[in-house]
């Protein structure tokens, strides 16, 4: 196997191919990757790609949905008999535990995908008799179709990869949510923080501020948790969830806001200026007015990758300085279009 295949988001294949070649070079690793727009996918070639997925943290990546380690595609595969020439490939690969149906996250993806579901039955049927599969296998298989007659083959390594075919986690928009922007925090949740540890790290009586908070999608999954919200924007928020009595609303500019006590959690969907809202935060964080923030910063026209790295280690660096260090982990959601989220996490602990 000598590529890596990367699932990104349709239109910044770009991004996706500068990022890994990047990272990869920061691990001795030097290949060439092949990116072609609105493919919502890149392919990374090199001759150590096995050893770049199992050293590369798949957290450190904001542009890569999903990924793993493949050979060439395999072509021309016949209508009437997909399974034995995809069944051969599997069979030069380790033991799975495993299987990933997927395809790229396109129009012609999208068509594709009753393929791939009508696939999966009869692949994993044949995976079972011919005894490939392990329980403690420490890799998922993939198998993608990129056209009813091509499909690529290869393996992951799953502690180090999305837990989610194409790296799309499937969340359903509660009826009551006041906007679909609640999808965005909630998918921001389950990429950032380990679904065993939200009990602890989303818990009721911790106290939250939403900048840009109007109607309330973001406000309302955090009363969902229990946390008591001071919400922030001259727009009005949905009545029933100010009936909740967890929600406190400021009709004010949230660039200017400061909280009178600090909070737990920081979380700011306004859009503008992306350096405006780092600067913003870094801020929060340097003030200690907040423990953990999730924003969003919108993506300029241009040097995309090479902006939201500068707007990244300039906020890592800003607080460090000022003696409040904080993590960062940052993703170009599913739900996200011309922005990334962004999570940080003070390091020092103290309140
Ligand atoms: C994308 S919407 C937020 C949606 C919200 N997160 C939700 O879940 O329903 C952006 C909001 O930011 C607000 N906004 C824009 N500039 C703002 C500012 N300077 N201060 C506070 N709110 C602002 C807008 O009024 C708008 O309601």
């Amino acid at each position: 196997m000598n590529q890596l295949f990367l699932h990104c988001r349709g239109g910044f294949e770009g991004e996706c191919a500068a990022e890994i070649t990047d990272l990869a070079a920061e691990q001795g690793i030097y290949g060439y990757a092949k990116a072609k727009a609105h493919t919502a996918h890149v392919l990374f070639v090199a001759d150590n790609v096995e050893q770049l997925i199992a050293n590369l943290d798949f957290r450190r990546l904001i542009f890569t949905r999903q990924w793993f380690v493949c050979g060439d595609a395999l072509t021309a595969l016949p209508v009437a008999d997909r399974l034995t020439p995809i069944m051969a490939e599997i069979a030069q690969l380790p033991h799975t535990r495993g299987l990933v149906m997927e395809t790229v996250d396109t129009n012609e993806g999208k068509e594709l995908s009753g393929l791939a579901k009508k696939f999966a039955n009869p692949l994993q049927r044949m995976l079972e008799k011919r005894q490939v599969q392990r329980a403690k296998s420490t890799f998922n298989l993939h198998v993608l179709f990129t056209q009813t007659d091509t499909a690529y083959v290869g393996i992951s390594p799953i502690a180090n990869s999305s837990p989610w075919a194409m790296g799309i986690p499937r969340l359903k928009l509660p009826k009551e949510s006041p906007s679909r922007a609640t999808l965005k925090l909630e998918e921001a949740w389950h990429q950032f923080i380990p679904r065993d540890e939200w009990d602890n790290q989303l818990r009721g009586s911790q106290r939250a501020v939403d900048l840009g908070a109007a109607p309330g999608g973001w406000t309302w999954l955090l009363v969902q948790r229990g946390m008591f919200v001071e919400a922030v924007d001259n727009g009005p928020m949905q009545p029933a969830l100010m009936e909740t009595g967890q929600v406190t609303h400021h009709q004010a500019d949230g660039f200017q806001f400061e909280p009178r006590k600090p909070v737990d959690w920081l979380v700011c969907d306004i859009v503008d200026k992306p350096a405006r809202v780092a600067a913003m935060v870094a801020r929060w964080f340097t003030e200690g007015f907040c423990q953990q923030a999730i924003f969003n910063l919108k993506l300029p026209m241009k040097q995309r990758y090479q902006e939201v790295q500068k707007l990244l280690e300039r906020l890592e660096q800003t607080c460090a300085d000022a003696g409040r260090p904080i993590r960062l982990r940052a993703r170009q959601l599913y739900h996200d279009r011309e922005e990334i989220t962004v999570m940080a996490t003070r390091c020092d602990g103290a309140r």
